[in-house]
C-alpha cells in the first residue's frame, strides 16, 4: 500500500479506503470526467488519467462503472510515465440517476442502464428558502430532496436559509419543517450576514464530503461562499451583475473548501431533483410506514379499510393531511420511475436476445 501524503486525507481519503487500494496503485480522486479520461488530485497534485482497458470494457456494458467526479480511483503508472485509472475503489455512496438499484451501487455489475453523478459524498445539504418569491418555504420540495438524499446513501441535513427575510416567524417555520424531515438535522442560516454558519460547517469537519441540492435561486451558492470564506462559487448576482455566461468561468466540480471540506457541484447534480427516488420515499415517510404497519389489514391500502391506522392519525390530527397527500404523491412518482427502469431492463434483455438471435442465425449461415 502507498502512504498516502497528508493532502489526502484533505480530501476524503481515509484508512477504509485505504484498505480497498490494491497493491501498488496510487490513490486519487476523481474532480472531473471527460470522455476516456479523467482529471484526478493525487498527493502530488492535478493530472490527467486515461481509463484502463478493462474499465472501458466494464463501463461498455454498464455505464454505473465509467468513472465519476468524487470518485476514488486506482492509478497505475504506465512505462511512458503517465498515469492510467486502472479502476474505481468501491463506493460508499452514489447519486445515481435511472433505475439502477441499491444493491448495485457502486458494483461494476448494475442491472440497467444508470448514471452515477456523483459518488462518495458524506452529507446532502438540502437548501430550502425560508421565504421564496412570495410564499413560505416548500415543504414538498423539502420531502422531495430528503427522498433523493436518503436514496443516496449519504446523510441529509436540511439548511433553511435566508433566514433573515421571515423575521420572527423563523421558529413557526422550522417546526413545519422538522414535522416533515423527522431525525434529520436541521438549521437556519443567513448567508449573506454569516449567521448560523458555524453549526452548518461542522457537518464538513474531517474533510467530509457535500453536495447542496435546492431550488434555483435557493442561495446554494451563496451558502458555499459563506461555509468557504470566500467566493468559490458564483452566485446569482455576480452573474448578473458583471455580464458574463457561467461559460466564461472554469467551472470546477469537486471544491475544496479553504475551511476544509468538499463540495461536489455539476450540473448533473443541479438537476437532480427531477430524476427519481424510490427508497428514499419510505425513509422520509417513516411515520407513516410505521403507522401502516399497525393497520388491520396487511394490504391496506388506507383509504377506507376498517382499522386503519393512517386514517386513525388522519382524524385525530396526528397526521397532518397535507403529509399524507405528499406520500401519495411522491410514491405514485416512484412507482412510476420504477416502471420506467423495469421497462428499461426489459428492452435491455429483449436487445440482448436479438444479438444471441443474430450470432445464432450467422451461425447457421455457411
Ligand atoms: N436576504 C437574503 N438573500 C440571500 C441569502 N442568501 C442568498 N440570497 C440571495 O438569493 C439569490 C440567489 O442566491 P444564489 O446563491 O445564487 O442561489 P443558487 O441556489 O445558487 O441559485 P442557482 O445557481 O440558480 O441554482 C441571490 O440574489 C442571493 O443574494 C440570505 O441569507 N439572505
Ligand atoms: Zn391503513
Amino acid at each position: 500500500m502507498t502512504t498516502p501524503g497528508h493532502d489526502l486525507s484533505s480530501l476524503g481519503w481515509n484508512e477504509s479506503f485505504a484498505a480497498d487500494l490494491p497493491a501498488g496503485a496510487v490513490p486519487a480522486r476523481v474532480a472531473r470526467v471527460d470522455r476516456g479520461a479523467a482529471e484526478v488530485i493525487t498527493s502530488g497534485g492535478h493530472l490527467q488519467a486515461v481509463y484502463s482497458a478493462p474499465l472501458r470494457r466494464a463501463a461498455a456494458e454498464d455505464p454505473v462503472a465509467l468513472p465519476c467526479v468524487g470518485d476514488w480511483a486506482a492509478l497505475t503508472l504506465l512505462a511512458e510515465g503517465r498515469y492510467e485509472l486502472a479502476s474505481l475503489l468501491p463506493r460508499r455512496t452514489a447519486f445515481v440517476r435511472g433505475g439502477v438499484r441499491r444493491d448495485s451501487r457502486g458494483g461494476l455489475s448494475g442491472d440497467s442502464q444508470g448514471q452515477v453523478l456523483a459518488a462518495n459524498v458524506d452529507v446532502v445539504f438540502v437548501a430550502e428558502p425560508s421565504v421564496h418569491g412570495g410564499d413560505f418555504a416548500d415543504l414538498g420540495r423539502i420531502e422531495r430532496l430528503l427522498a433523493l438524499a436518503w436514496e443516496s446513501g449519504a446523510q441529509p441535513v436540511v439548511v433553511v436559509t435566508k433566514a433573515d427575510l421571515i423575521g420572527e416567524h423563523l421558529a413557526d417555520l422550522l417546526a413545519d419543517v422538522a414535522a416533515v424531515a423527522p431525525g434529520v438535522p436541521l438549521h437556519a442560516v443567513a448567508s449573506l450576514l454569516g449567521e448560523g454558519l458555524e453549526v452548518v460547517r461542522s457537518h464538513l469537519s474531517g474533510s467530509r464530503t457535500a453536495v447542496v441540492l435546492g431550488a434555483s435561486g435557493a442561495g446554494k451558492s451563496t451558502l458555499v461562499n459563506a461555509l468557504a470564506g470566500e467566493a468559490v462559487m458564483e452566485t446569482q448576482q455576480v452573474r448578473a451583475g458583471d455580464g458574463r455566461g457561467r461559460h466564461t468561468t472554469v467551472h470546477r466540480e469537486l471544491i475544496r473548501l479553504p475551511v476544509g471540506g468538499l463540495i461536489i457541484d455539476t450540473p448533473g447534480i443541479r438537476r437532480v431533483g427531477l430524476y427519481d427516488m424510490s427508497q428514499g420515499v419510505d425513509m422520509v415517510f417513516s411515520d407513516i410506514e410505521e403507522l401502516a404497519e399497525q393497520c388491520r389489514f396487511d394490504d391496506c391500502a388506507h383509504e377506507s379499510e376498517p382499522g386503519c391506522a393512517v386514517l386513525a392519525a388522519l382524524e385525530s390530527g396526528e397526521l397532518p393531511e397535507r403529509r399524507l397527500a405528499s406520500w401519495r404523491k411522491l410514491q405514485r412518482e416512484a412507482q412510476w420511475m420504477a416502471g420506467r427502469a423495469d421497462a428499461r431492463v426489459r428492452a435491455e434483455q429483449t436487445r440482448k436476445w436479438k444479438v444471441i438471435h443474430k450470432s445464432m442465425r450467422g451461425r447457421s449461415r455457411p
